[in-house]
Parts: C-alpha cells; structure tokens; sequence
C-alpha cells in the first residue's frame, strides 16, 4: 500500500512527486510486489492536486523541473505493471484526479461531500492532452469533453454515475475492499493481464513520451504567461478568503 501523507492538504509538490516516484520505482523492482493500493493518510483529502505555489512566481527552470517531475508520476502509475488500486478517501481534484484515472481500478467513499475531477479550466489553465486521454479512455470521450471545459468537480454518487470511479463503498469499508479487488485482480496470471494492460495505455503512454520535450515547453510557455500566473495567484487567494 502506498500512503499518500504530506498534510494539510497533500499537494503535489516536487518534493511529494520525487519521493512517489522513486517508491513506485522501488516497488516496480521488487518481484514478489505484484500490486499497489494508493490511498491518502491526510483525512478527508486524497489529494488536493498539483502544488500551485510550484507553478507561482518560480524560475523556468524550476517549471521545468517540476513539469517533468508531474511527466514522470503519470508515466510510472499510468504504464505500471502492477496492479494499481486507488482507494480514493476524500476529495480529489485536478492532479490527484489524474492520480486515480491512472490506476486500474477506482474505489472511492460514498460521502457526497467528497468530490474529484479535473477541474483546471475553473483555475484558467488547461488540463495537458495526457490529462485529456487518460480521462477519455475512462469515461468515454463525451463526458470527458464536457467535464473537462465546465472544469467540473463531481461528487462521489455522480463520479460513480458517469464511470469515473468504479464503485462506491462506505468510508469505514474503503481499505477491505480495494484489497478485496486487488486479490480478484492479481488472482490472473500476471503475463496476460499486463500485456493487455499495455495494448490498452501504449498509444497513449507513446504519445506522451513522443513529445515529452516539447510538452515542457508547451507548459513552461503557457504557465509563465502573466495572465495565467494572475489567475493562479487570485485562484490561490480565493482558497484562503473561503477559509477565513
Ligand atoms: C495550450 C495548452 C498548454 C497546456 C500546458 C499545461 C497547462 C498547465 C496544466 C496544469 C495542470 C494542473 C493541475 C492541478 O492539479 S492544479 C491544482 C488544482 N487543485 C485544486 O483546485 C484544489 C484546490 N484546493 C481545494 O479545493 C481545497 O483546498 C481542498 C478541497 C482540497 C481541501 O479543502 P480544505 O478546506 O480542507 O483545505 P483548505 O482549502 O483550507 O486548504 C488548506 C491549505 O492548503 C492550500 N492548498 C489547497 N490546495 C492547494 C494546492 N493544490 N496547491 C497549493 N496549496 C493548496 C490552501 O491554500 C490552504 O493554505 P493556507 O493554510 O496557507 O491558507
């Protein structure tokens, strides 16, 4: 199982998504792990999604850095070989949505107050294509399109509705279940299932990987830009008024 913990809120920072992937990598080498359960140990978060103060007023070579960092975290848990099992405890939007589509199997707490998707176009900034395709390959192409401009945030009973989490379980049956899955799933040899895993993602894992480079561009471009630095500073201030 692996626990995401970097409270209050667990944002993907570059430090959270460096010390991910190198237990990801760690667990991909260990034969004798076949599977993974990717959960939340911060209560009522799964994850907040991307660290916006590491896309705020920072370096282009920090963007860079953190831009691959993200590239890396999507392309190690979406092309795993393990069996991957997103126990979704709590809201989860934006990056730690993507977290979740990327998993294979999505199993999230039936408490309406928790919500997920990708909400990016809400900040003023547009969910990348890997974002995109992942999503599609997900819910389907129609629903992906709408959700993805209106940048909308479903609630877990409506997630469920649309197929963006397989199923809906009371909070206290979370963990008991995602293992109850994981053993149906690693209950098949694992050659089959991961070759099959990988006809299914390969298109668009090459996608990504085709135009890594010029994807950082894009983004470093597009995040630089004064007017999408505005809307991240004033997204960030509304966040704090809507606590006080
Ligand atoms: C032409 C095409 C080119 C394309 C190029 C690419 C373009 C860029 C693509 C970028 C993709 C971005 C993906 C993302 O993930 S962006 C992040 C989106 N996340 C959100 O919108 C979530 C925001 N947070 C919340 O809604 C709530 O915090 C939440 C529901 C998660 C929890 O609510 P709660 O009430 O429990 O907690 P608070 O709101 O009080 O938050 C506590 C503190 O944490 C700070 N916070 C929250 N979220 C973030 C975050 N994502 N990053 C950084 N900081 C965050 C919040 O401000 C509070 O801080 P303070 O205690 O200091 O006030």
């Amino acid at each position: 199982m692996m626990k995401l913990k970097s409270p209050p809120v667990n944002s993907l920072s570059l430090e959270l998504l460096t010390e991910f992937a190198i237990s990801l990598e760690k667990l991909e080498n260990n034969r004798a792990c076949r599977g993974v359960i990717i959960t939340s140990s911060v209560p009522k978060i799964f994850s907040s999604g991307l660290d916006i103060t590491e896309m705020c007023g920072k370096s282009m070579e920090h963007y860079t850095e953190f831009w691959r960092a993200v590239q890396e975290i999507w392309l190690r848990v979406y092309s795993s070989s393990m069996v991957t099992v997103a126990a979704v405890n709590g809201s989860s939007p934006a990056g730690g949505c993507l977290i979740a589509l990327s998993c294979d199997y999505r199993i999230m707490a039936e408490n309406p107050k928790f919500s997920i998707g990708l909400n990016e176009a809400q900040l003023g900034i547009v969910a990348p294509f890997w974002f995109k395709d992942t999503f599609v390959n997900v819910v389907g192409h129609r629903i992906a399109e709408r959700s993805l401009q209106l940048g909308s945030l479903h609630s877990a009973p409506e997630a469920h509705k649309l197929g963006l989490v397989d199923e809906l379980v009371p909070e206290e049956k979370l963990m008991e279940k995602a293992a109850a899955v994981m053993a149906q799933w690693l209950a098949l040899p694992d050659h089959a299932r991961q070759l099959t895993k990988t006809m299914m993602r390969k298109p668009v894992v090459d996608r990504l990987v085709a135009h890594r480079e010029e994807d950082i561009k894009n983004f470093v471009t597009f995040i630089s830009k004064e007017s999408i630095q505005k809307s991240l500073r004033m997204y960030m201030e509304m966040l704090k008024k809507r606590k006080s």
